[in-house]
């Protein structure tokens, strides 16, 4: 049962008991009506929609379609299922939509400031109603911009295909490029045939990426940071302090590059796509390289995608959409499943399961030790062997290199199927086959980190191995984008042991082997872009923990965020 908002009475009460609200959805919306002197039930019920979806990732909510589209929500990490939806007291789309527009909390023209924004069917809370226009009024400036281009010759013997070829062309010809693909489709490969193309000029280089972690897997595969190549996450390179939403790039002072590129970009949300167009220069190429089918960023916008879907926002002569297809890493039959998941054939990515010798799928139903599985005992143990070898060793890289051989994802966090309860009983079963391995609360020889926040050292995402150093002390070695980094690992006492961790927080990595445990039927979190993300963390081998309930149900469920972008 949902907790229940004291003062809601009425629809509101209705709909908090129905799912569809929670508590701190039921409060800003009337605090927001309050201050402009809005009391309708039905107009304060739009506004908690609007927070709602806000909250779980969408940047407005179309009202039009609300009672159709919008699920009640269950509470992601018990494994619960969503409370059944009971008819609720849905306004009438038409009268309810011109209650709206004339409330005084809605503002009618850009220049009018008020808490909500109304445009067509969709309902924003007017700050992301700015962002989502600013960005679209930025990119479609920069389409309308010419270049000039860069000649690019093919040697013989290069193995580029013709996809990476046009997309190399493409960002050569461009203002703005944004080059999507899968994991292993040679984006790392092409950003660097295109920085070669470019060196005649000495053009200034930023790669970046939303995470340490991705931003250094760039900058390693273009050959490292040089005199003119900088690299970095996106908040470092805006100038974005831990805690603030202040920059230190922006429209008055843009950044020095002539040359921006973003991996990841199916990460970036809203807010950070925003701000990244409005601090750079109207001569600045900018290249954005992601995976559109990945889950999204974890606050508002689904941005790649909808750069990718609209008509409108990257068009001739300025700015161009480039596909690449082929993924070289990872083994026929993990793409063939990814490919199968993308179209939502979930009988086909079952066959594909079922023919495969690297991939399988073991019966999990939330109810036994995970160590009790010989596949979950094999697999970690032999990872944390190596990790731990090298780690006693003194060899700090290596340990890291180790530790990218097996990782366990899991979509929850808490639960049976969680990461906090996976996490914790590996760490437990290992300390008993492993001498001094984790058997308290002090850092061992071989512990494998993750970062949690974002601080001048870190970012929220590195990974770290704690290795014992010729003189016996204990060190962290943290893989950042320049380079590893040791820090004493009281420095890391608020990072966790990274025996498992959530689906979400590997996006921009990959490993030789993935055990994923998929959230149980009914989950919400059992989606598609969450298959396809975990799926195509695999290099060589992938095993999913769980039933084909739950395997069916996340191919035939696509995530759905609205925002204006894709609209056009
Ligand atoms: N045309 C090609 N022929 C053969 N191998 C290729 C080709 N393009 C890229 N590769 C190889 O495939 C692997 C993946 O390429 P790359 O790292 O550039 O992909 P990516 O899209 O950046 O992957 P990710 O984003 O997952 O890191 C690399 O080992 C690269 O050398």
């Amino acid at each position: 049962m949902p907790e229940l908002p004291i003062a809601a009475t009425g629809t509101l009460l209705r709909f908090a008991e129905g799912g569809m609200l929670q508590l701190i959805d039921f409060h800003l919306a009337r605090r927001l009506g309050q201050l402009s002197g809005e009391t309708d039930p039905d107009v304060v019920l739009a506004f908690a929609l609007a927070v709602r979806e806000l909250r779980l990732g969408s940047v407005c909510v179309d009202l039009s379609t609300a009672a159709e589209r919008l699920q009640p929500e269950a509470d992601l990490d018990d494994g619960d299922t969503a409370p059944a939806d009971a008819a609720l007291p849905w306004p009438e789309p038409g009268p309810w939509l011109r209650r709206v527009a004339d409330s005084p909390a809605v503002g009618r023209s850009a220049e009018v400031e008020a808490p909500f924004r109304l445009d067509g069917n969709l309902l924003y809370l007017d700050r992301y109603w700015r962002q989502e226009r600013g960005l679209a009024d930025l990119l479609r400036e920069r389409s309308r911009s010419t270049i000039d281009p860069v000649e690019v010759v093919f040697g013989e013997g290069e193995r580029l295909d013709e996809h990476q070829r046009d997309a190399v062309r493409a960002a050569l010809s461009h203002l703005t490029t944004v080059i999507t693909g899968g994991p292993g489709t040679g984006k790392t490969t092409i950003v660097a045939r295109l920085l070669a193309a470019l060196s005649d000029a000495e053009p200034r280089v930023a790669l970046c990426a939303p995470t340490g972690k991705a931003a250094a897997r760039l900058l390693q595969g273009v050959g490292g940071a040089t005199g003119r190549v900088w690299g970095g996450t996106l908040h470092k390179l805006l100038g974005l302090r831990p805690r603030s939403s202040a920059t230190e790039f922006g429209p008055g002072n843009p950044l020095p590059y002539d040359v921006v590129v973003v991996d990841e970009t199916s990460m970036v949300s809203l807010e950070l796509m925003a701000t990244l167009l409005g601090a750079l220069s109207p001569r600045t190429r900018l290249i954005l390289l992601g995976d559109p089918h990945q889950l999204r960023s974890v606050e508002a916008g689904a941005v790649l995608a909808d750069i990718e879907n609209a008509d409108d926002l990257l068009t001739e002569p300025g700015g161009r959409l480039a596909r690449l297809h082929t993924n070289y890493r990872s083994n026929a039959e993990i793409n063939f499943l990814a490919d199968a998941i993308l179209e939502g054939d979930a009988d086909a990515a079952r066959a594909a399961i079922e023919g495969a010798v690297s991939i399988e799928l073991i019966g999990f139903a939330g109810e036994a030790d995970p160590t009790g599985l010989p596949t979950v005992r094999h697999d970690t143990l032999s990872t944390a062997t190596s990790v731990r070898g090298c780690a006693l060793a003194g060899d700090g890289e290596g340990a890291n290199r180790a530790l990218d051989g097996h990782r366990v994802l899991c979509g929850h966090r808490e639960g049976p199927f969680g990461v906090a309860h996976w996490a914790r009983a590996i760490r437990s079963w290992l300390g008993t086959e492993l001498d001094d391995y984790g058997y308290d609360t002090r850092h061992y020889p071989g512990q494998p980190l993750l970062i949690q926040r974002n601080s001048d050292l870190f970012s929220n995402g590195d990974t770290a191995v704690v290795v014992r150093r010729p003189d016996g002390e204990l060190e962290a070695v943290v893989e950042r984008p320049d380079g590893a980094l040791s820090v004493a690992p009281a420095l890391l006492d608020d990072a966790t042991d990274l025996h498992a961790m959530t689906i979400h927080k590997s996006q921009g990595s990959q490993f030789e082997r993935v055990s994923v445990v998929l959230p149980p039927p009914g989950s919400p979190l059992l989606t598609r872009e969450l298959l396809y993300t975990a799926v195509t963390r695999a290099k060589a081998g992938l095993r999913l923990y769980g039933s084909w309930e739950a395997f069916v149900e996340a191919v035939e469920t696509p995530v759905r965020r609205a925002s204006g972008l894709a609209g056009g």
